[in-house]
């Protein structure tokens, strides 16, 4: 198994109060899945997240990347854990806007220990003729392919996505879906999608679904489908 998390819990407090928390979450996942997680707002999506990519720590509980317990790393392993290993992809993409195309995907690699070749990659995403451009010169589609390929360029085994088609539209959100699963297949990578949509679950092997921090469904999706064919 891949990924595994053991009964991980998190608190928010302000003063004395516990705002929210995750409860006792546990599941495993295995290596080149696509994972949805739903929820409504505030069911602790965005926290698992970050919890699995090293953003932020449990309270307790562990979460295994391999062989690795990282919630027992140094804040100094859990950054390098962080750079190898994730890449996070935004609903609003967070490019720099002074730098251009090539220049943004290359500031991550630049801090990754295994970068893959910035030409090859900012072609997967179709953003190789762009690549001289600034984000102020992009379509919004066209700037979350570059965040990917930014996220990409690492070669992260686990890529995070968060509300990645949130800001687009129909054809736009479908398209970058279209390239989520292309990296799928053509990396390897474990992919989590953040979602308010359900009909991404088409195309996800497994479904994880939050209320108010615990986990109130989680199955395998026995009829997935390609992205080309999600609809909404
Ligand atoms: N650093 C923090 N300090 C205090 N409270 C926080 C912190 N981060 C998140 N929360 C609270 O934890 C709860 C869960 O937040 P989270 O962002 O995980 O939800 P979500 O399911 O991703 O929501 P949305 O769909 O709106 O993005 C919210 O009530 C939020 O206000």
């Amino acid at each position: 198994m891949f990924i595994q998390l053991h009964n991980v819990n998190k608190e928010f407090t302000s003063g004395k109060n516990v705002v929210f928390s995750l409860r006792n979450i546990s599941f495993n996942v295995n290596k080149g899945q696509i994972i949805t997680i739903l929820g409504p707002s505030g069911s602790g999506k965005s926290t698992l997240l970050n919890l699995i990519g090293g953003i932020d720590r449990v309270d307790s509980g562990d979460i295994l990347i391999g062989d690795m317990n990282i919630s027992k790393l140094s804040d100094k392993d859990l950054t390098l854990y962080r750079r190898n290993k994730i890449g996070f992809v935004f609903q609003f993409y967070n490019l720099i806007p002074n730098l251009n195309v090539y220049e943004n995907v290359e500031v991550a690699a630049n801090i990754s220990k295994n970068p893959l070749s910035l030409e090859k990659v900012l072609d997967s995403v179709g953003m190789l003729d762009k690549k001289d451009k600034f984000p102020q010169e992009l379509s919004g589609g066209e700037q979350q392919r570059v965040s990917i390929a930014r996220a990409l360029a690492k070669n992260p085994e686990i890529l995070l996505c968060d509300e990645p088609t949130g800001a687009l539209d129909f054809k736009t959100a479908k398209e970058i879906l279209m390239l989520l699963e292309k990296i799928n297949k053509e990396y390897n990578t474990t992919i989590f999608i953040v979602t308010h949509n359900t009909a991404i679950i088409g195309m996800a092997d497994r479904i994880i679904r939050l209320r108010s921090g615990e986990i109130v469904e989680d199955k395998i999706n026995s009829a997935k489908i390609s992205a080309e064919g999600v609809e909404w």
